[in-house]
């Protein structure tokens, strides 16, 4: 018999314990813009998830898009700087920021889950009221900081089998208010808010890294603060890490730190002893 097929069934095999393990499980997936890559690579994601779904898992995609603002900012002739990881957002970035997640990069996952057979619904958090925020830092303008969140709608559809995909879009407390968060703080705040069993923050980089540049495979939350303080982690790693802090807070079981643009990253995560990226618990 063909080696390969072997190697298949075995791996399947393999798997049962962790399939067994993340049944029912929720699993909040932040895809990065960085991560996203051609159509190719959104596919291959796509089906990872389609995949967990199948096998019982209830995945929520929250999504970022950095990299797509950046583009369409150009094209518009809008400047915009980043201060410690975050947008300074004014009034007519904040349209675009709401136009190309919301939009384009919101659509185009939620396409991507349903070519592969799943069923996705794509919303962010405006809608039913999800993530009401306050002005994270005058400094920074409209970038919200998640003060409310109802997430009743993410169980509904989960609960029904849909596959949430949530841009990170606020609404605020005062009427009209549009906020842009940052796509990592957002998945943070909604796995918190779900008590969800696993945090993956899909990146371009394999994992955290020390001084040294090796990707620390486990971590407690004591040592991500460390790294902060002595600037080892620096810039989008920034915001990540510190979701990672506040989801544990909140009582997420464990947050991961991975590659998203390698095959299958969040499947190896969930499925095999090795596990990828950097794990950081309490
Ligand atoms: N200690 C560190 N370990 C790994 N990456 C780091 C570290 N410090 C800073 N970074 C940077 O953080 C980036 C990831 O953040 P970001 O670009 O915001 O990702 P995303 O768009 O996926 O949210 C990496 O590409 C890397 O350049
Ligand atoms: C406040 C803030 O910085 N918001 C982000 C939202 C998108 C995001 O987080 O995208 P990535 O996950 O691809 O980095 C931004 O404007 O770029």
């Amino acid at each position: 018999m063909n080696r390969d097929w072997i190697a298949t069934a075995r791996t399947l095999s393999e798997a049962l314990p962790y399939l067994q393990r993340f049944t029912g499980a929720i699993v909040v997936v932040k895809f990065g813009g960085n991560a996203m890559g051609d159509d190719e690579a959104m596919a291959d994601f796509a089906r990872d998830i389609v995949l967990m779904r199948q096998v019982g898992v209830n995945p929520v995609v929250v999504h970022g898009g950095g990299p797509m603002i950046n583009s369409m900012l150009d094209k518009l002739g809008i400047q915009s700087k980043f201060v410690r990881g975050k947008r300074v957002t004014d009034k007519a970035t904040v349209e675009v920021v709401e136009m190309v997640l919301a939009g384009l990069v919101n659509k185009r996952i939620v396409q991507a889950i349903n070519d592969e057979g799943g069923r996705a619904v794509g919303i962010c958090g405006k809608d039913d009221d999800l993530m009401v925020c306050e002005a994270d830092d005058p400094e920074l303008g409209f970038v919200g900081k998640p003060v409310e969140m109802n997430v009743q709608v993410i169980r509904d559809l989960y609960n029904a089998g849909i596959i949430p995909v949530i841009a990170p879009v606020g609404t605020g407390v005062n009427d009209n208010e549009t906020f842009n968060v940052n796509g990592d703080t957002a998945a943070g705040a909604i796995a918190g808010a779900l008590q969800a069993d696993r945090l993956l923050l899909l990146t371009d980089v394999p994992g955290v890294k020390n001084k040294d540049g090796e990707v620390l495979t486990e971590m407690t939350s004591e040592q991500v603060r460390a790294l902060i303080a002595d600037g080892t982690i620096a810039g989008g790693m920034i915001p990540k890490t510190e979701t990672a802090l506040d989801a544990i807070e909140k009582g997420v079981r464990g947050v991961v730190i991975l590659d998203g643009r390698a095959p299958n990253a969040a499947l190896l995560e969930l499925y095999t002893e090795h596990g990828a990226g950097s794990l950081i618990r309490g």
